[in-house]
């Protein structure tokens, strides 16, 4: 396989991500990253931490080529504000979205076969007045495909969770939960398993939404007039789907025993089990975009920002795991 190009979004410049670019410059990779970023503010941060930064302007009409530890391609894109870390600042909302913006037209272009993208801040973009729930949802925009699925894995597959719903508030999941988006939940998740992780025929365990998966109606009725018949119709389609199953025991090492992934009704039904087990080695990956898109399993942890406690692991499997999909995929 060629060498592949990758862009790279660091995110809130005020979080870890600019931490994560400088550090996972450091060691060898198998692509040619391109960060998409303001390079003044990466070689402050790489003054601050004490490591070697060269960025170099990328040549996308040259071969991609493996830089030597502590180097980078650079595509520029500038900060509007200065910004120190763990210093929100909304002026730089637009600088983050132009990032991501930019990395989008790189894939779609071919110029970047996979954008890995660092964490932002969603409350502050929303400060600068520009309503965002999240990379899965703006850059589905961006690509103009309609609902995208989000999906975290572990590095080593051992737990992939889908999400029927993801960031609305959770006194809205109910209303939110219809049939036709577990529907269309569950084929993007079995298709994309197909194409992009080569899993020929997925198995896939879906949750209830209420306890009990709704003990037969008496504590809840999603699961009777929602969640079942989508289930049913979509077996009797070919689909290879086990559930409704009670989330309280759906993750238990038996029941997963053979299942390729999980479907959560909502957020956290689903992320704290992957991220109980597997914080800092897990991607987030968007399901059902023209683009590989993947990302870290964490947020702007301000509170470690330009210090020395940083982790790259999920950034590490982000890059990784796109690498490998790109590989996968057959044209999904
Ligand atoms: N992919 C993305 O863009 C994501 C963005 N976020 C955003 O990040 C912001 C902060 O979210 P929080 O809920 O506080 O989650 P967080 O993941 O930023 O922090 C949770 C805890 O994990 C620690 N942590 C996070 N990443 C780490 C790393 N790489 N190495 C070592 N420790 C790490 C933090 O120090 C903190 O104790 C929010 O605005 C949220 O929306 C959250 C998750 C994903
Ligand atoms: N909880 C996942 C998260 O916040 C990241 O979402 P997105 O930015 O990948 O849509």
């Amino acid at each position: 396989m060629p060498t592949p190009r990758i862009a790279l979004t660091p995110g809130e410049p005020a979080g870890i991500g600019p931490d994560l670019a400088v550090r996972i410059a450091q060691t060898a990779q198998r692509c040619e990253l391109v960060v998409v970023a303001d390079p003044a503010m990466l070689e402050q941060r790489a003054r601050l931490l004490g490591l070697p930064l060269t960025l170099t302007p990328v040549d996308y009409d040259a071969e991609a080529r493996v830089a030597p530890p502590g180097h980078l391609s650079i595509d520029t894109i500038t900060c509007a504000a200065p910004c120190a870390p763990a210093v929100l600042d909304s002026a730089n909302a637009p600088y983050v979205l132009q990032t991501l913006d930019r990395a989008v037209d790189l894939c779609r272009s071919g110029a970047c076969a996979a954008m890995v993208t660092g964490p932002v801040h969603k409350a502050v973009i929303n400060d600068a007045g520009i309503r965002f729930s999240g990379h899965t949802g703006y850059l589905a925009e961006r690509c103009a495909s309609d609902a995208p699925v989000m999906m975290l894995a572990t590095d080593d597959g051992a737990l992939r969770v889908a999400l029927a719903t993801v960031h609305i508030p959770l006194a809205d999941v109910p209303a939110a939960l219809t049939r036709d988006l577990l529907r269309h939940t569950l084929r993007v998740t079995a298709r994309e398993l197909q194409h992009r992780f080569g899993i020929a025929r997925p198995r896939v365990l879906v949750a209830g939404l209420n306890p009990h998966a709704g003990e037969d109606g008496y504590l809840g009725r999603e699961e009777i007039d929602i969640i079942t018949p989508v289930i049913e119709a979509e077996r009797a389609s070919g689909l290879d789907l086990i559930g409704p199953l009670p989330a309280d025991t759906l993750f238990t090492p038996h029941r997963l025993q053979g299942a390729d992934a999980v479907v959560a009704m909502y957020h956290d039904q689903g992320l704290p089990v992957i991220k109980h087990l597997g914080f800092g080695r897990t991607v987030n990956i968007s399901l059902g975009l023209p683009i590989v898109r993947t990302s870290v399993d964490h947020g702007t942890a301000l509170d470690l920002a330009g210090g020395d406690h940083v982790d790259t692991g999920s950034l590490q499997a982000a890059i990784t795991t796109a690498i490998r999909m790109t590989g996968v995929d057959h044209g999904a």
